[in-house]
């Protein structure tokens, strides 16, 4: 390559610059979200790397102990989540951590941090050793307990209205963090060699309407009728089936291509599977800002109250015409509570 070919390759925006520029919006704000956002970025691309090694190391596989959730897990898991919380213990900024991979609120010891964050440290766990796409989710609050204090379960218990910033991850053909504060959405591709991520997706919405659906079919009979009704519709106008069983990535592809992302209650999830304050709120609070959907089949999943760290509840997600159709139909059938399926 000539001098003047390698000078005229474009430098894109980094991640870093984008978060000072949108700083800059906001008179008031003090950095600490920025500097949250780049203690995620880092620990991103630390994970990265060990996703990329994992077949050359030997943190593939099982890690041999359960979850709080009863889940089997995997290394990956493990090095993730010690990674996010060490990233965002040294960052500062941060008072508490909800992690799907631990049962209580972790603590950082960081008195004076201003925020909490819920994440899914590796999303589609069942993916991991086959090399198939997987992600980390993550939300962002405002603590509301007082400064100089450990964070509690009320920080904790945020509804999702109440996110200042929510993203995901997603470990894929390429390496790309896609988040929001709440003036639409961008996502940023990483550039390994650099060891940068670069503004790749600006301001992403997802089409109102789309002919993809996501769903695992193999739970088909224990499904509401309405959701068994909504896929007919879908087999019937030849939408595309497809289903990555990570939900990151099921649910990026469909933020950018149009489609619906469903999970909902099943005998073996009688309240769904997905967790309301680490998947759930984080891609609603996204494809929102998208101009897309994300309910339980009845209500706004933003407005969802939680009451516990780790609850479940149904998801349906992306293009607004496709969630409507769905919470029609279930609405129609009458929405069954968790003892109509048993
Ligand atoms: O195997 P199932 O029942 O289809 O569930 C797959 C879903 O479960 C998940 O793996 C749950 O997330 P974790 O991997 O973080 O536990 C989602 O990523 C995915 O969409
Ligand atoms: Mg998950
Ligand atoms: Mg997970």
């Amino acid at each position: 390559m000539t001098i003047k070919e390698d000078l005229a390759l474009p430098v894109g925006t980094t991640l870093d610059r984008f978060i000072m520029r949108k700083q800059e919006d906001f008179p008031f704000a003090t950095g600490e979200l920025s500097q949250l956002l780049r203690d995620i970025a880092l620990a991103a691309k630390i994970v990265n790397r060990a996703i990329n090694h994992a077949g050359l190391t030997d943190i593939g596989g099982a890690y041999g102990k359960q979850n709080v959730q009863g889940e089997d897990q995997q290394k990956l898991d493990v090095v993730a989540n010690i990674r996010f919380i060490r990233a965002l213990r040294n960052g500062g900024e941060v008072a508490a951590i909800i992690s799907e991979e631990e049962e209580g609120i972790i603590q950082t010891g960081n008195m004076k941090g201003k925020y909490i964050v819920a994440i899914d440290p590796l999303d589609g766990s069942s993916n991991i050793d086959v090399n198939v796409s997987i992600g980390t989710i993550f939300s962002i609050y405002r603590r509301t307990s007082e400064l100089g204090t450990e964070g509690n379960l009320e920080d904790c218990l945020q509804k999702g209205t109440e996110q200042v910033a929510a993203g995901y991850i997603i470990y894929g053909s390429s390496t790309m963090l896609v988040y929001t504060t709440g003036n639409g959405v961008n996502g940023f591709t990483y550039e390994s060699s650099l060891g940068e991520f670069f503004l790749s997706h600006p301001n992403i919405t997802i089409p109102k309407k789309g002919e993809i659906y996501s769903v695992n079919e193999g739970s088909f009979n224990h499904f509401p009728e309405g959701v068994q009704q909504y896929i007919e519709l879908c087999r019937v106008r030849n939408y595309s089936a497809r289903y990555i069983g990570s939900l990151v990535a099921d649910f990026h592809r469909n933020l950018m291509k149009g489609g619906i992302y469903l999970y909902p209650i099943t005998q073996k999830s009688p309240l769904g599977k997905l967790r309301l304050l680490y998947e759930c709120n984080a891609l609603a609070f996204i494809v929102e800002q998208a101009g897309g959907k994300a309910s339980d089949g009845q209500r706004r999943i933003l407005e969802i109250e939680p009451y516990e760290l780790h609850q479940r509840c149904q998801l349906y997600i992306g293009s607004t015409d496709m969630v409507e159709e769905v919470e029609t139909l279930l609405v129609a059938r009458g929405v069954p509570s968790r003892h109509s399926l048993a």
